[in-house]
């Protein structure tokens, strides 16, 4: 599978890019002109350059408004061209993106057109270079593949080919089926983008939000499925022009974009079992039955806060390392594995030492961790290791969101038997403590806001699971988007990720001070939260209190009996409901930089997270974090 990425896809100067580009694995690039035009270097140490990174240059682009021009014009556009089939050569590649005219002076007409493209094929091959035509989406008289394509066949012609895209295809909702006619062989590059729906402006659009495949709405699977099923073996080259990924990091978005190569074809091979393109062989989407248990590291002095923290949640300690200063705490089917042994080498010391506590680990069970591992790999995600002591488990893993680990366990008998074969059972210190908490019902996870992306990419990629709709929760610092990755089609795994923008809002300032993106808030499912607030209430758990200005609300707008809001607000539950079911939520008050614990209690089919609640949570949270208001936990 050859891989590529125009230039303009990546940030920074050039050589930075085509460092995070060979990096990420990909075998060649684009060459966006306006990147070699304002580097200053020769052609020659230009190609010398791309050569050294391992690179190819699958493509030099864009050529502009060249077929059906008027003369003067044309004589002046064939002459150009020759210009850059020069530089080519002196650059070694021997393919040119001419995009369709968009000159107000450029005639119509294929045949026009079509002769204009013989011509230059007959100029192409004596320089030994080849030209491809790209149906721009906002071409004046050229928008669609199919009238590209016209034109290419009728000029008949060797050195000219079809350059298809999806951006182009896809935005105006043409069927990509119809590429499915088309000779492979006359398809001389396909170039992939995604984008996010906008009812917007086909050129704005394309310019400012295209995305990786996999990361926005349009059907790049269907796209990719067509294109192979011609017999097309040529490079899979993204171009995505986002104002965005301009300023990010060059490695991760060259990362996420071949991840996203990768996780494309995967879905075109197995719908398309045919194809020419050879896809590396990887086990399909990994489900996910559950979260075994997350994993938090702690000093030894704030091991006592959290400890008593999950104390007052029902929780009892149930087990203590055979080798380390790791306890486990555990209630119903959660556990929480609380880790301080911080002071060697370890992960976790490491973690804590730049994130101070945190819950850095989780492990999520699976059908089969081995299998997991390899699907994650192949995905370009990064193997987790540390060295065992004699008699502990190797349990396979990789490095997760932000600077954290997911483990993977199943039912194999090491595996199955790592809490007992790890950890010597402990006599809970009380009975009669549990407050009814069943199961982890999600991870909450902040991160930046411009980091969104490739997490969202890193979970459905690897993990069968698929994205809800973006929702904006108001922070009186700024605005957090808030959006939720779930296993389908049963949702044992959820994870919600909130992105900030700046500093200033609650999610912000746990990122700043948490230096980086990681689990905010574990949300712990139980099937009474009435009983559960009656028996948190008696462990001496303190919830965060919300405004009485909420419930009024809330009675008004479901129109709820008064009898039923008291009930919530005496218990400070947060309320929900759709046409689904409803939604119950208690929050903690906040431990360390501003991590806490909910919650919830879901009925009927309600499958959200109460992000319309999320206001008054935080409001909540401001208050109690002021200096004059309430101490913290
Ligand atoms: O936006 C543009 O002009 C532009 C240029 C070259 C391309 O390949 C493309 O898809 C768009
Ligand atoms: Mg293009």
């Amino acid at each position: 599978m050859r891989t590529s990425i125009a230039t303009v896809s990546i940030s920074g100067e050039f050589p930075e890019k085509l460092g995070a580009i060979a990096k990420a694995g990909f075998s060649g690039v684009e060459i966006f002109e306006n990147d070699f035009l304002t580097y200053d270097a020769s052609p020659r140490e230009v190609a010398a350059m791309v050569r050294d990174f391992g690179l190819e240059i699958t493509l030099f682009q864009p050529f502009r408004d060249f077929e059906g021009m008027p003369e003067p014009h044309r004589a002046r556009a064939f002459e150009r061209a020759e210009r850059k089939f020069d530089v080519m050569g002196e650059l070694g590649t021997d393919l040119m993106l001419i995009c369709s005219n968009v000159s107000p002076v450029s005639l119509g007409g294929i045949d026009r057109a079509a002769a204009d493209f013989h011509e230059l094929g007959e100029r192409a091959a004596r320089h030994g270079v080849r030209v491809g035509y790209e149906a721009l989406a906002w071409g004046r008289h050229i928008n669609d593949h199919r009238d590209a394509w016209e034109i290419v066949r009728r000029a008949d012609h060797r050195q000219v080919g079809l350059i298809l895209d999806s951006f182009h295809t896809l935005s105006r909702k043409i069927d990509p089926n119809s590429i499915r006619s088309i000779p492979g062989d006359k398809i001389f590059i396909v170039q992939l983008a995604d984008a996010p729906l906008f009812d917007m402006d086909l050129l704005y659009w394309s310019r400012h939000f295209r995305n990786m495949p996999g990361e926005g709405d349009l059907p790049v699977v269907d796209f990719m499925r067509a294109v192979a099923a011609t017999g097309y073996a040529g490079p899979l080259s993204l171009e995505i022009f986002n104002d965005q990924f301009r300023g990010g990091s060059a490695r991760a978005l060259a990362e996420d974009g071949h991840r996203s190569l990768v996780y494309l074809m995967d879905q075109v091979k197995r719908l398309e079992p045919d194809i020419r393109i050879d896809v590396p062989d990887m086990p399909d989407r990994i489900a996910v039955e559950g979260v075994e248990f997350v994993e938090f590291t702690t000093g030894p002095e704030e091991k006592a806060n959290l400890a008593t923290l999950l104390e007052t949640l029902g929780f009892a300690r149930t087990g203590q390392h055979r080798n380390r200063a790791v306890e486990l705490f555990t209630q119903g089917a959660i556990r929480i594995v609380v880790n301080t042994d911080v002071e060697g080498s370890s992960f976790a010391g490491a973690s804590y030492s730049v994130h101070g506590t945190n819950a850095y680990a989780f492990g999520l069970k699976v059908d089969d961790a081995h299998n997991a591992l390899r699907r994650a790999q192949a995905l370009d995600a990064t193997r987790f290791a540390e060295p065992r002591a004699s008699g502990e488990t190797a349990i396979p893993a990789i490095q997760g969101v932000g600077n954290g680990v997911i483990y993977f366990l199943d039912g194999s008998p090491a595996l199955a038997n790592v809490w007992d074969s790890e950890f010597a059972a402990v006599a809970p210190a009380s009975q009669g403590t549990d407050a009814g908490l069943t199961r982890i019902d999600h991870l909450a996870q902040t991160t930046r806001y411009d980091e969104m992306l490739t997490w969202l990419l890193f979970y459905t990629s690897i993990f069968a699971t698929r994205r809800t709709p973006m929702v904006d929760v108001v922070d009186p610092g700024g605005l957090v988007r808030s959006q939720a990755i779930e296993s389908a089609p049963t949702p044992s795994f959820r994870v919600t990720m909130n992105g900030a923008d700046n500093r200033k809002t609650f999610a912000g300032k746990f990122l700043a001070e948490g230096f980086g993106t990681s689990i905010q808030h574990i949300a712990l499912a139980t099937d009474d939260i009435f009983a559960t607030a009656g028996r948190l209430a008696g462990l001496g758990f303190q919830a965060l209190p919300i405004s009485r200005n909420y419930y009024d609300d809330l009675e008004a707008r479901f129109g709820l009996e008064p009898a039923f809001s008291d009930a919530l607000r005496a218990a400070s539950i947060l309320y929900d409901r759709d046409d689904q079911g409803e939604y119950f939520q208690i929050y903690s008050r906040t431990f360390g930089e501003g991590f806490f614990f909910e919650i919830v209690e879901r009925r009927g089919a309600y499958a959200g997270y109460g992000a319309m609640n999320a206001p008054f949570r935080i409001a909540a949270q401001r208050r109690l974090a002021r200096p004059d208001g309430m101490p913290k936990v």
